[in-house]
């Protein structure tokens, strides 16, 4: 949608002041590069492929631009290795929070698998506990250089494990006390989200939140299992339901009975363009899905998935789309008021910052 002639230029400068919404970023996937190597020697741990601060940066984001979910998420033992003890937990959680902060982020829904930090004995409950000092920390500092963000949290269970079921009982037991919801990620071929049928059933009768990732390295079989027999809220990806999308050669579009259902009954796509792109899910950000979905008007929102490991931020994403696409502050408002819609927070929340926060944001640019 072009903009009027005298809003604010499309700078990297005025994309950070515009409001944003964060759906679907991983705390392991969005250390500084610096604190990776700090807590590296800190902890003891001697894995690392290099110690220099650039060259590392670089390294996270070649490994994982791999063209596949399975080596791209290799690239975790690194950030997982440091993150072990309650001090790297807070320090990792409090950072990210600065850094969304400082990127005019000002609602993100930030998520992680408890397992995957507790290799050195920490309890799961520990953890949890740990990232939420982290981000209290964090929302602390962020309102010093006044910024106001809020911070939810979700607990992923890995697919490969079998442990949902005891993750979705922490997710519950801690949701007065910031956890906003629960996600499953990790390989997704081979491990159907129907594996953990029983842990989604528990979090339904308890009326809890979760979205679930699928349709990213696997296609619509997924996603049908996700929504259909999961009950997932949100689609973490589901890029692919492009598949169930027919275009004639004269340009009319055709949708599926499943693309109909996700766009009919509003569910929402966390869509992570970079992210795709390494993982080999979309060829390029220009040819990626998401043009042809916001244009049929999904529910599309823009997410990091992981800042380390593409070298991005929520600003550089949407100036990647705008570039793409020829995006202006009008589809931005769009994606961040989808965004906000979607979150896992109360109605009367979700509506109080859409109203006094991104309404305002976007009007002051556009
Ligand atoms: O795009 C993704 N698809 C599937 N799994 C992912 C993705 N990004 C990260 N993780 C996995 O989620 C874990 C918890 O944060 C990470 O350790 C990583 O293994
Ligand atoms: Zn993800």
């Amino acid at each position: 949608m072009p903009d009027n002639p005298a809003a604010a230029p499309l700078t990297m400068e005025n994309i950070r002041r515009a409001p944003k919404v964060l759906l679907h970023d991983h705390l392991d996937g969005g250390l500084r590069p610096e604190t990776v190597v700090e807590l590296a020697d800190a902890l003891g741990y001697r894995d690392l492929p290099t110690t220099d601060v650039a060259e590392l940066s670089r390294w996270f984001r070649d490994a994982a631009d791999s063209g596949s979910l399975e080596s791209y998420l290799e690239t975790f033992a690194h950030t997982c290795g440091v993150m072990q003890t309650e001090e790297a937990l807070v320090r990792v959680a409090a950072e990210c929070v600065e850094d969304l902060a400082a990127d005019g982020v000002v609602y993100a829904e930030v998520r992680y698998a408890p397992e995957l930090f507790a290799e050195r004995g920490l309890a799961l409950d520990a953890v949890v506990e740990a990232v939420q000092a982290g981000f209290a920390e964090g929302e602390r500092r962020a309102a010093q250089q006044g910024k106001v963000i809020r911070m939810g949290t979700l607990l992923c269970a890995m697919r490969q494990h079998a442990r949902a079921q005891e993750i979705a009982e922490i997710a519950v037991r801690y949701r007065d006390s910031g956890v906003a919801g629960f996600d499953i990620a990790g390989p997704e071929a081979g491990f159907p989200p129907t594996r953990n049928l029983d842990a989604f059933e528990y979090l339904r009768t308890n009326n809890a939140h979760f979205t679930i990732h699928a349709g990213e390295a696997f296609g619509l079989a997924s996603i049908w299992e996700a929504i259909q027999h999961c009950g997932a809220e949100r689609l973490g990806h589901g890029v692919r339901i492009v598949d169930d999308i027919k275009r004639d050669p004269d340009g009319t579009v055709h949708l599926g009975r499943l693309a109909s259902y996700v766009r009919d009954r509003r569910i929402p796509l966390e869509i992570c363009p970079s992210s795709n792109v390494q993982t080999g899910a979309a060829p390029s950000i220009a040819e990626h899905p998401i043009g042809l979905l916001a244009g049929l008007r999904f529910r599309v929102t823009v997410n990091t998935d992981n800042r380390l490991m593409s070298g991005c931020t929520m600003s550089s994403e949407f100036a990647a789309l705008a570039e793409a696409f020829g995006y202006g502050w009008a589809d931005f408002q769009w994606f961040t008021i989808n965004a906000m819609k979607s979150a896992f927070l109360d109605f009367d929340q979700r509506l109080e910052v859409i109203n006094n926060v991104i309404k305002p944001g976007y009007a002051a640019l556009i």
